[in-house]
């Protein structure tokens, strides 16, 4: 498996990697960034460097957040690679929709199974399996990992990709694949609102039971919290997509009278929109929640 290296670019203390590769499950050349943090150039004490999977939300690419989150200081600051993945295929041959929601750009981090998007969207497995273990065969040649994509890692997200953080982080939570799951504005109970609703129909048919295997709201009442696992999420109150298309509220309803009631930390954050500004002032305490799982404080 090879990457190719199209952009290395100097940022902060360390490099940003824009790199692609061919994916055997989505049938398809993904781009995928990576920020490589300054100590991975001076050295992390002999310690893999671990990494947070940043999945981004509807129309973005891995620019929008590697340009606008501001993510790299804080893998300066504690030492982890950032990860983030596309989201979706792309190319004129992909099946996709005229509208933003849906589509390229709009994967929704699922494995479709109807025609005819069940070729190319199988975005689950990419990001929750084929790409670290691309990642770790190119990096470490799967051996002596400085760099650990697959073991202490971490996983967070932005509105649609806030969805699939939270439903990647507890659909793999007994395997304890992730140490931490944070999410930003996202999309919790993607079933019951209408960008959830499009995307499921399309990507997974009709019937409603083959939907609640990704919805953050349906697993926390599947999926026993066995030890003091917290679920980090802020939310902004003038979001324009709360009250149709994000509805924090749900998770909090559905996690009442199950072991996730309290776990999830939700911090509506007054004034707040959807966008990067959002994202960016909220990153630091995103990036210290992480830290902590992972040992890096
Ligand atoms: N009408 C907008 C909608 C697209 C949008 O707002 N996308 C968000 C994520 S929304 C949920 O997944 C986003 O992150 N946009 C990119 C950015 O850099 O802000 C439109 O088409 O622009």
């Amino acid at each position: 498996m090879s990457f190719n290296v199209n952009a290395e670019i100097a940022v902060c203390g360390g490099k940003l990697l824009k790199l692609s590769h061919y994916s055997d499950v989505v049938n398809n050349t993904m781009d995928v960034n990576i920020y490589l943090p300054q100590q991975y150039f001076t050295g992390s004490n002999g310690k893999p460097i671990p990494s947070i999977y940043f999945l981004s939300g509807l129309t973005c690419t891995p620019q929008n957040a590697s340009e606008k989150a501001f993510w790299q200081l804080q893998a300066d600051k504690y030492g982890f690679t950032m990860v983030f993945p596309d989201t979706s295929p792309r190319g004129e041959h992909i099946p996709d929709d005229p509208a933003y929601d849906f589509g390229v750009g709009a994967g929704f981090y699922l494995n479709a199974t109807q025609e005819p998007y069940k070729k190319y969207f199988q975005m689950y497995d990419y990001v929750h399996k084929e790409l670290p273990r691309q990642l770790n065969q190119y990096f470490n040649n799967n051996k002596n990992p400085k760099l650990d994509f697959l073991d202490n890692v971490s996983i967070t997200g932005h509105s649609m990709g806030g969805y699939g953080a939270l439903s990647g982080y507890l659909q793999n939570y007994h395997s304890k694949k992730y140490k931490s799951c944070s999410a930003f504005a996202p999309i919790v109970n993607p079933m019951n609102v209408p960008w959830g609703q499009k995307a499921f129909k399309n990507y997974l048919g009709n019937d409603r039971l083959t939907w609640r295997q990704y919805d953050p709201s349906e697993l926390v009442k599947q999926v026993h919290n066995y030890g003091d696992d917290k679920i980090l999420i802020h939310q902004g109150t003038k979001d324009p997509f709360l009250n149709e298309n994000l509805r924090s509220n749900l998770l909090i309803e559905a996690a009442r009278g199950t072991s996730w009631e309290d776990k999830i930390d939700l911090r509506m954050v007054d004034g707040f929109d959807h966008s990067y500004y959002f994202i960016s002032s909220f990153v630091p305490i995103h990036a210290e929640f992480h830290a902590k799982h992972l040992g890096l404080i």
